[in-house]
């Protein structure tokens, strides 16, 4: 494989465009919620499509007048100076009109557009947080990034620059060609001849051009993945010298891009050169037969001026669409690849029957029973990495999770959280099926601390109300308790200090004894410790310990650590091993046990550290 070879995660890049039709359909409730806006900016289409049509006519009959040819009636009656000067007249209101119709209706189709824009892009951040863990496993930040943000300004940009243009261009075609058969309708017919050919051609470019976008946006998904990675990860990139390596893998993305680009151009200039050439045959053949008419005595002077004036009319709005036809298909692309993340079912749902709440059943002091029934659970189907867990953790008990690297420990801990959903069996606290209990609320019940604590920009109190309705006094007080009140008072502007993204000005110890704070203030009534005091040096570490120790009382909890020395004075030990438990006991139990944990404690009393 070369460093070259396509993303693994990346979706392959054949590609099936949806149908337009079905795709408008799906902004269909977004439209619907702003009614006004729509309506007013339709209405306002008939007069600036009537206002367009009228003036070629207006024209004619100036042509027809001055020619001393047949006219309307009433401008036959008056003297050639009062008619023209009544042509300029009519004239001038349809342009004025037309002007206040055009501002007016391409603010209100803007507007319309922005808002749409925002909605789809707040419905989609909904979406993406509500999808569980397996969805953010097999998808890349940057592919995300791109759809929430260039994919939705694609789609905005049909509303702002176009949508409601092109039903106007329509129109204006529409009643263009109707006018036009009134006039005159063998010239019309040869025009309309020459619009067969333009419409395969506009179908044909259409459908190559939504490819070939469809393609550049996967690749600027890559581009936009691979960014953030390096961002991500820019001190390993550093300390590794992949600076250059990256480079040369970041251009040749670059490149496969911009190969992808180059395609729409050539699909669009394709659109906009056809039609300008279309256009100048049809008005040289209207030209040739309005001619043999004219010498005919068939049609009038002013008849063929205006219809030459409607041919050009005719083929601005065309031309126009072939403008905004680049906007409209990489519009639909983006509603194309909006609607396949909307599409991404929400797998972990709260129960529609049977819901049970915990707080009804927690009246008494020791709740907190966790029950693992015949637990299965893969990442990948019938991979499995946990194999039939079957183990009740009594109200307020402290257990721990032992066992080599990869045996399953975090595992259980993401299904009890219900991150992921077992694939057999079921997990109950309390006697309550997990899946029964609404998410909030189990999230509430459970307080976790990982070895990794992510923070938010913002400042410390947010970083542990995490935007819940928590007074001062009570972030004070989980502060305390958790001892980490003299670090933050410590702080330049204590619990008002400003933390950057993924809390970057603190240290790891820091920002745990943070993570510390955020789970007490929420009182939860199950622990989860994974790895939590490993970042912490051996004082800070006493500190949290002790603060730990009054976190605990009566609660029940779980501990995952290598360090089994942590862990000696805990109720129970369960030791897995490849997705099972192949031991359990307490610490003395098990060291007499002559297993698994005799083995992996010795070496660690030994200070060789497998674990
Ligand atoms: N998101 C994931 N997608 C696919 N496989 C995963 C994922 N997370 C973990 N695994 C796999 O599941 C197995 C159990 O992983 P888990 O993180 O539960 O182990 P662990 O005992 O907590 O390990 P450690 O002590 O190193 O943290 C491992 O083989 C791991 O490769």
């Amino acid at each position: 494989m070369t460093i070259f070879s396509s993303n693994p995660k990346s979706k392959p890049l054949i590609h099936k465009p949806q149908n337009d039709r079905l795709l408008i359909l799906k902004l269909a409730p977004y439209v619907r919620r702003n009614p006004n806006l729509l309506i007013l900016s339709l209405i306002l289409l008939f007069p600036l499509s009537i206002s367009g049509a009228i003036q070629p006519l207006i024209i004619g009959q100036a042509v027809s007048l001055l020619r001393q040819e047949s006219a309307w009636s009433f401008l036959e009656k008056l003297p050639l100076a009062e008619a023209i000067q009544v042509l300029i007249f009519i004239l001038l209101a349809t342009i004025i009109l037309r002007l206040i119709c055009a501002a007016s209706q391409g603010f209100i189709v803007q507007k319309l557009g922005q808002k749409i824009t925002a909605e789809v892009r707040n419905d989609l951040f909904t979406h993406v947080t509500s999808l569980d863990s397996s969805f953010f496993d097999r998808t890349p930040v940057g592919r995300l990034v791109t759809r929430l943000t260039s994919d939705v300004e694609a789609l905005g940009d049909v509303f702002a620059s176009g949508a409601i243009g092109v039903l106007s261009d329509f129109i204006s075609i529409l009643v263009i060609i109707i006018t036009m058969f009134i006039l005159q309708w063998q010239l019309s017919l040869l025009l309309m001849l020459m619009l067969i050919p333009i419409a395969g051609l506009i179908v044909y470019f259409q459908q190559q051009y939504r490819k070939a976008n469809y393609q550049s946006r996967e690749k600027l998904s890559d581009l936009n993945s691979m960014l953030q990675e390096n961002v991500t990860g820019i001190n390993i990139v550093q300390l590794f010298r992949r600076e250059q390596f990256n480079a040369e893998l970041f251009r040749h993305i670059n490149q496969q891009y911009r190969n992808s680009v180059d395609k729409t151009i050539f699909h669009d200039s394709a659109v906009s050169a056809t039609l300008e050439w279309i256009s100048l045959v049809a008005i040289g053949g209207v030209l040739w037969l309005g001619g043999i008419f004219i010498l005919n005595e068939t049609i009038t002077f002013g008849t063929l001026s205006a219809f030459i004036l409607y041919s050009q009319r005719l083929f601005n709005p065309l031309r126009q669409f072939a403008d905004k036809f680049t906007m409209f298909q990489s519009g639909f692309t983006g509603i194309e690849r909006i609607s396949e993340l909307m599409n991404e079912p929400i797998n972990i749902v709260e129960a529609k029957h049977n819901i049970q709440s915990l707080e009804t059943l927690n009246k008494s002091e020791i709740s907190g029973e966790i029950r693992f029934e015949n637990v299965w659970f893969g990442y990948k189907k019938d991979e499995f990495v946990l194999k039939n867990l079957d183990f009740i953790i009594p109200p307020g008990e402290k257990i721990a999770l032992v066992g080599p690297t990869g045996a399953g420990k975090s595992s259980i801990i993401r299904l009890l959280c219900r991150l992921y959903e077992p694939s057999k069996g079921r997990i109950l606290i309390d006697g309550i099926d997990i899946r029964d209990i609404p998410k909030v609320e189990l999230r509430q019940y459970i307080g976790m601390i990982f070895q990794d604590s992510f923070l938010f920009a913002g400042d410390v109190k947010r970083n542990i109300t995490l935007g819940e309705d928590y007074s001062f006094e009570q972030i004070k007080e989980a502060a305390r308790l958790t001892n980490v009140d003299k670090l933050i008072e410590d702080l330049p502007q204590g619990y008002n200090s400003q933390l950057r993204e993924r809390g970057t000005n603190l240290s790891g110890g820091q920002k745990q004894l943070l993570a510390f704070a955020r789970v007490a203030i929420r009182q939860p009534r199950v622990l989860i410790l994974d790895e939590a005091t490993a970042s912490l040096d051996v004082g800070t570490e006493a500190l949290i310990q002790e603060a730990l120790d009054n976190l605990l009382v009566n609660k029940t909890a779980i501990i995952i650590a290598h360090r089994l020395s942590t862990v000696r004075n805990v109720d129970h030990i369960l030791v897995l091993k490849q997705g099972e438990i192949v031991e359990s006991g307490t610490h003395d139990e098990l060291v007499n046990q002559n297993g698994l944990y005799k083995g992996l404690y010795q070496l660690q009393m030994m200070g060789i550290s497998e674990l």
